[in-house]
């Protein structure tokens, strides 16, 4: 796996451990003087799911992007594979080119029509390869968004709520879309979400974060599907909820 290395001026590495997906170490990010980010510390492994919650602001989007290679305006070391891929929660379409010209958007060499094909077939959206983005539902548009991340063969595959503007319904079939996907393909995913039962749901780990740095992690050792009736689904959900400052009677209530 071939790998990227984000080595601002500051860091100290040794860029040849490297069993992990991702290797972030010391990892600070500032904006206007004010520390997002604060000596963060995390390794994901390759094939590992990953969940990423925090309070909104608390800098989960900001790791996102630094790992897409986004943002290089850092402290400290980050080691992710060249290999990688982002969906947001807006799909970001281009207007004007039809479906199936921005799945292969951006890819090198002159790729197939074919290749947009296979990875529209995947997600259930081969039937719209000539669609205009306009033409497509919140649903479809999303998945476009995960064929065009999908056509790179990602080892990462970052995804920043994918599925947050999403209506109930079509967001479970999201979900369980994405995990079947991870299934087959075997990359490392690191998931932003907002939703602490789509974390348990898909995660090996969910990690919580807070004051600019891994401030939880919980693992998941369910076994898959997942059913959210499971007693010990409902028992994770309850602890990270509470992780948040969330009291899960007070949710409901
Ligand atoms: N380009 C930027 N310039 C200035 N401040 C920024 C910039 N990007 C992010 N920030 C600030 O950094 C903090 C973290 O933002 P970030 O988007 O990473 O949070 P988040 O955890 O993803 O939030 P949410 O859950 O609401 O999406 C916020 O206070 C935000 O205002």
């Amino acid at each position: 796996m071939a790998t990227d290395v984000h080595r601002p001026v500051s860091a100290t590495v040794s860029s040849a451990r490297r069993p992990a997906a991702v290797h972030i170490e010391g990892l600070t990010r500032s904006f206007d003087g004010r520390t997002v980010i604060d000596g963060l510390h995390l390794d994901i492994a390759p094939g590992e799911f990953v969940a990423l919650l925090g309070r909104s602001g608390c800098g989960k989007s900001t790791l996102l992007r630094i790992l897409a290679g986004l943002d290089r305006d850092i402290r400290g070391t980050v080691l992710v594979p060249r290999r990688r891929a982002v969906a947001f929660q807006a799909p970001r379409l281009m207007p004007w080119k039809k479906v199936w010209r921005n799945v292969l958007l951006g890819l090198p060499g002159k790729p197939e029509r074919g290749v947009a094909e296979r990875a529209l077939d995947e997600v259930g959206l081969g039937h719209r390869i000539d669609a205009w983005p306009r033409t497509l539902s919140g649903g479809e548009a999303q998945r476009a968004s995960l064929a065009r991340a999908l056509v790179r063969e990602p080892d990462l595959l970052l995804l920043d709520e994918p599925f947050g503007a999403l209506d109930a319904l079509t967001r479970i079939k999201a979900q369980r879309l994405v995990g079947e996907l991870w299934e087959q393909r075997a990359c490392a995913v690191l998931l932003v979400t907002h939703d602490v039962e789509e974390a348990v749901l898909l995660a090996d780990r969910v990690l919580v974060m807070d004051g600019g740095r891994i401030a939880h992690e919980q693992r998941i050792d369910l076994e898959r599907p997942r059913r959210i009736t499971d007693p010990r689904f409902a028992a994770l959900r309850a602890g990270l909820l509470e992780r948040l400052g969330v009291h899960a009677a007070a949710e409901t209530a």
